[in-house]
């Protein structure tokens, strides 16, 4: 399969597809959920290369583990867990059995709960020491942070509750940030973490704890939990009806539709919140009924394969253009490459093929005014994804939404036409002439054909964020299936962490540097010659 994929782009991978894009290809080279539009006409796939590419998913059985998944199969085959995130979403869609046991009662009592104390805490009826909680610092690092505050950031025009405060490095400057701005009397501290264990995150609550025990005279009466580790929770002083609890089977990285997402559910209140668990829910809908080519998640995750595996372009650049989302490239590195950015197969075999992108981005229009340049004009191909709303949230200002749709259309337009060597020279013709001329075209000459897709949707509210998320959710699912790899565990990350605990007391200079390698005993030198 692999093969057939890539010997049909040998024969098409030089010609240009801008000449392909009428309005035929434009219905037929996108596709539709609910009122969000994917568009990827602007690649070089064609109705072979689909067909080609639909049928890999298909002999790759994402139909039967979409159904696995979907029904509580531990497909975390080396963790032995289901992969459920989509219950906790699961708002009226009835049981869903683990084990024998429907978990629905337990996720809409757990929610329900959630929705109790957020909003105790936006009337003041859960009120600090000192008064009315005025700030919520969320405590946690990873899956426990990058959700809400990407979140948190993209739903501002609907946040109405407390201000909300992030923190997740060991890096004290994080914490002693939020610590300075925040009152500790009107401060409730939420400590994040699945396992109630990592590092980063149980040292910054036990400095939030210390901080909190200077002003208020109840230390643990303003914190609240959110694990899946009820026995640890207790041991570091929370309340248990303070303690919101979910299960194994819900991923780090995909977990914010519950517990996790506590913080954003204080920002924009409980119904927004439901809100944004029924986009999630619409899309795992579309998703589950869709055909392949009319499914979101499968042709995204398609068109990616196409452009990474079969192509060999590397990277790929997330670019939304809707400031609401300036934390989703971020957000996304970890659901993608901690999710499907492994060498080895599901039955432990080398990946035939490389293991999923790398992921970056920054919003439109500012990365344009910074690393566009490579995007049009280096060697190496980066496939682009652009966002974009129709409208935004401030009407008053619409002219410059406009402006900015019009940035997102042209780079999309730009990187598929290109400027050839007579367009640049008549660019520069009345400037220069002879010799001068031709190296001066050269400059600005634009190699065009170059791909990208545009999800388009007619404003971010929470209902199109759900559904947004889940959109990728689902994508890095089926390009795990596809690629034959666990998209739910991340073994990848122990070493450094063990690495990291061995070090500590080498650091502190507790213990010599001896058995360490040249490199980082030299660093261990300097740093601590410098007052480490
Ligand atoms: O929620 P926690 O258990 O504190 O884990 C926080 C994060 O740390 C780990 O190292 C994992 O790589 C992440 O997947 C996880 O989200």
């Amino acid at each position: 399969m692999w093969d057939d994929l890539k010997k049909h782009h040998a024969t098409i991978a030089a010609r240009r597809f801008e000449t392909l894009v009428d309005a035929d290809r434009a219905a037929d080279f996108s596709a539709r959920a609910g009122d969000m539009l994917l568009d990827y006409a602007k690649t070089n796939i064609d109705a072979d290369g689909r067909a080609l590419l639909i049928e890999l998913l298909e002999k790759t059985g994402v139909a039967q583990k979409r159904a696995a998944m979907f029904t509580g199969a531990a497909i975390n085959e080396t963790e032995g867990r289901a992969v459920l995130h989509t219950a906790l979403r699961n708002l009226d869609g009835g049981p869903v059995m683990v084990d024998g046991a429907d978990v629905m009662p337990g996720i809409l009592d757990t929610l329900d709960r959630m929705a109790q104390f957020a909003q105790a805490v936006r009337d003041g009826s859960f009120a600090g020491q000192g008064g009315k909680i005025t700030d919520v610092i969320n405590i946690g690092i990873g899956g426990s942070d990058l959700g809400p505050a990407m979140a948190v950031k993209a739903l501002a025009p609907f946040h109405d509750g407390p201000r909300c405060h992030f923190v997740s490095n060991v890096d004290p400057a994080d914490i002693a940030a939020a610590m300075q701005v925040c009152d500790p009397a009107t401060t409730l501290v939420i400590v994040a973490s699945k396992t109630f264990t990592t590092i980063e995150t149980m040292t910054n609550a036990r400095t939030a704890q210390a901080w909190m025990g200077q002003s208020v005279t109840d230390t643990g009466a303003q914190f609240a939990a959110l694990s899946t580790a009820a026995d640890k929770t207790a041991d570091f002083g929370i309340a248990p009806e303070r303690v919101f609890g979910f299960e194994d089977w819900v991923g780090g990285r995909y977990s914010m539709w519950g517990p996790i997402g506590l913080s954003l559910m204080i920002a924009i209140g409980p119904d927004n919140f439901r809100a944004f668990l029924r986009g999630g829910q619409a899309m795992d809908q579309h998703f589950k009924a869709a055909k392949w080519e009319e499914n979101l998640p499968a042709m995204l995750a398609l068109v990616g394969i196409w452009h990474n595996q079969i192509c060999g372009f590397a990277t790929r650049a997330v670019l939304p253009y809707d400031n609401l989302l300036s934390r989703l490239p971020a957000y996304l590195q970890q659901l993608e490459m901690e999710s499907n950015g492994k060498g080895v197969s599901m039955d432990g075999a080398d990946l035939p093929v490389d293991s999923g992108p790398v992921v970056w981005g920054e919003p439109g229009t500012n990365g344009q005014h910074a690393f566009y340049q490579l995007i049009h004009q280096g060697t190496r191909v980066i496939p682009c994804e652009f966002l974009v709303a129709a409208r935004g949230h401030n009407d008053d200002l619409h002219h410059q939404h406009q402006l900015l749709v019009a940035n997102c259309l042209a780079q999309s337009e730009a990187l598929m036409r290109g400027r050839d060597l007579d367009a640049a020279r008549s660019k520069v013709a009345d400037k220069f002439s002879g010799d001068e001329l031709e190296r001066q075209a050269k400059h600005r000459v634009f190699a065009g054909n170059r791909p990208s897709v545009t999800i388009a949707y007619p404003q971010l509210d929470p209902f199109m964020l759900g559904q947004i998320i889940a959109l990728y959710e689902h994508r890095v699912f089926v390009e795990g299936v596809v690629l034959g790899l666990n998209s739910y565990d991340q073994w990848g990350v122990e070493l450094g962490k063990e690495l990291a605990t061995a070090l500590q007391p080498v650091v502190e200079g507790t213990q010599s540097a001896q058995g360490k390698d040249g490199s980082t005993a030299a660093l261990v030198g300097f740093l601590q010659n410098n007052g480490v």
